[in-house]
């Protein structure tokens, strides 16, 4: 390509940010697509702390432009909408969003659709200021169409971690069965995740809703041991707030319905008993309600 090659950020939130500022300072043109205060802060400047401390001037713009590949960064919730602006705009559209569906939606309306699971982590702190908390990878695969290769080796030029896998399908799932059992309980309880299983009392219930989605993804024809990797990143990640818990206390939607809705979904369509997860999708709809109405 002779051209400067455009990447397009849709929802310039937390890790929306993080990537954009990654990218624009390796020399790529960026348009960072934004809303309400978020854009406002943002069309003044994009400031990050945390593991850097800088300050950018960005393209932030409200509505999707034409560009050559876009990462959708929106809350799986807002991915329909992404998708409708991203008609036509883009060659490739990539998604590091958590929960499962996204790629699909996607693909409805765009040709090259690139799958994503990313471990980067990063909080919006005030509008337009996003702290990065944690160095991670993202893990990246070709889900329709072909993209994957090129969007990798944007971020590699952007300095970040990256590896383009044979089955990102099994990524999307591990990490949606990472989520479906620490989310929703640190979320209920507002605990740290690190409490997960510090409590014996609510490590048997992980155990039990981390078992259940074993058997899903058992019956899906992957091998899992989903005990211990829970076990494991919660362990890692004892002091954060998932992000679940963040939505609930800033009195926002969660993404419930991408991860243990869709869990609960596939189990029916396999055949498999997931009570646990069903009550725990129960109780965070019961959550968002009381908190959305008061
Ligand atoms: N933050 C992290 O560390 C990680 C996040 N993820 C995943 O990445 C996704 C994004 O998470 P995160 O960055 O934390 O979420 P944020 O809420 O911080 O960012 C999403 C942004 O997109 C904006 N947005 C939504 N719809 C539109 C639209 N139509 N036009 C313009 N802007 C829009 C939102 O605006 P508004 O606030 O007005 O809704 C918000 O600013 C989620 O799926 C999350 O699970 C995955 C790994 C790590
Ligand atoms: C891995 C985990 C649980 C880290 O907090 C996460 O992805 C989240 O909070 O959504």
């Amino acid at each position: 390509m002779g051209r400067k090659m455009k990447v397009q950020i849709f929802g310039a939130g937390a890790i929306g940010c993080l990537f954009g500022y990654f990218i624009q300072k390796a020399g790529f043109d960026v348009v960072f697509v934004a809303r309400g205060k978020q854009l406002e802060a943002l069309q003044k400047e994009l400031r990050i702390t945390g593991l850097i401390d800088d300050s950018i001037s960005i393209d932030a713009r409200r509505y999707a432009c034409k560009a050559d590949v876009t990462f959708v960064t929106v809350k799986s919730y807002d991915t329909q909408t992404a998708a409708e602006q991203l008609a036509g705009k883009t060659e490739v559209v990539c998604t590091v969003q958590n929960g499962i569906g996204n790629e699909d939606i996607l693909t409805e309306k765009v040709d090259n659709v690139v799958g994503g699971v990313t471990s980067y982590a990063a909080n919006l702190v005030d509008y337009g200021v996003v702290c990065y908390a944690g160095e991670g990878i993202t893990y990246l695969g070709d889900w329709k169409g072909e993209g994957a290769s090129v969007v990798a080796e944007i971020l590699k030029k952007a300095g970040m971690n990256v590896e383009v896998v044979e089955d990102i399908e099994r990524k999307k799932w591990e990490k949606a069965v990472i989520n479906a059992t620490i989310n929703p309980l640190t979320a209920l309880l507002r605990v740290e995740n690190g409490k997960i299983v510090e409590i014996e009392d609510v490590w048997n219930v992980a155990e039990s809703i981390a078992k259940e989605c074993e058997e899903v993804m058992k019956a899906m024809g992957y091998k899992l041991n989903a005990v211990e990797l829970v076990r494991e990143v919660a362990t890692k990640t004892a002091r954060n707030r998932s992000s679940m818990l963040q939505d609930i206390e800033r009195g926002r939607r969660t993404e419930i319905e991408a991860i243990t809705g869709e869990i609960v979904r596939k189990a029916k369509e396999l055949g498999v008993e997931t009570p646990v997860n069903e009550l725990m999708l129960r109780l965070v709809r019961g959550l968002e309600c009381s908190i959305l109405s008061s």
